[in-house]
């Protein structure tokens, strides 16, 4: 697990998205011309979304073989399917719907009108099941070793849908937990756990917007393994945070 963060600082909120763009277009490109495939972990929230416009906008974005790529989600609204407060929703209008993705390598979180019902539990579960069957016997924590893992940063300092001081936060022995009552609407979700998150071999945290910069300088601040879940977030070979000027406290 990388040591130190690294921290790049954008001009505003438009530059920082299509910068982050590039960015990502490039490191799966580059894992697809090593490995032949590349997997990427998606955030729903502001800045995940605005990056996610900004790649379909991309000029580039046909350097990535879409359909030689395993999308992941790090967390979920457990809402019925195509309700458009679901990250997987918002990911398909603002991109997956305009790339040509796999639908097999579409690895959404399950909805809450599915097979699992309101079993929250059992839906967080079965993705864990499913994250094991593609990392393989043996990999720690039963997790791939995603390419980039993508995590937005709430005011509160919560990733994924791990909030401060929720029992989410502690799990540690699957790669994905239910998540009931939580802070932010709506309460019933699905997160990735830290184990997971750490098992990516990239994590990059965007923050972008004032709100967000108090809760940047506590999770830079906070020791990895303090109950801030954004310091916690950690890549195996990198840990990048992107951010705005506003975010970064610069402006
Ligand atoms: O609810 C969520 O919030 C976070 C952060 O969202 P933001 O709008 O404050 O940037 C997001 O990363 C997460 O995926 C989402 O479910």
């Amino acid at each position: 697990m990388t040591d130190s963060p690294e921290v790049v600082v954008h001009r505003d909120t438009e530059v920082m998205a299509h910068a982050t763009a590039a960015r990502l277009l490039t490191a799966l490109a580059d894992a697809q011309a090593a490995r032949g495939t590349a997997s990427v972990v998606l955030t729903g929230g502001r800045n995940g979304n605005a990056l996610l416009a900004a790649l379909a906008a991309s000029p580039a974005r046909e350097a990535v073989d879409w359909s030689a790529l395993d999308i992941w989600w790090g967390d979920e609204r457990y809402l019925p399917d195509g309700d458009p407060d679901r990250n997987a929703t918002q990911a398909q209008q603002a991109l997956l719907g305009k790339v040509g993705v796999d639908p097999a390598r579409v690895h959404a979180m399950p909805c809450s009108d599915g097979a699992f019902g309101a079993d929250v539990a059992a839906a967080a579960a079965w993705y864990a099941r499913e994250l094991a069957a593609a990392a393989g016997p043996g990999a720690p924590h039963g997790a791939p070793a995603f390419d980039v893992l993508l995590l937005g940063v709430g005011p509160d300092t919560h990733v994924a849908s791990l909030f401060p001081g929720h029992p989410g936060f502690a799990a540690r022995d699957a790669a994905a937990v239910a998540v009931t009552a939580a802070p932010k609407p709506p309460p019933t979700r699905i997160s990735l756990t830290v184990p997971a998150i750490r098992s990516a071999r990239q994590v990059w945290l965007l923050a972008a917007g004032e709100d967000k910069a108090d809760a940047v300088a506590r999770a830079q601040a906070a020791p990895a393994d303090g109950e801030v879940p954004a310091a916690a977030a950690r890549g195996r070979e990198r840990t990048l945070w992107l951010l705005d000027r506003t975010a970064a406290g610069t402006a």
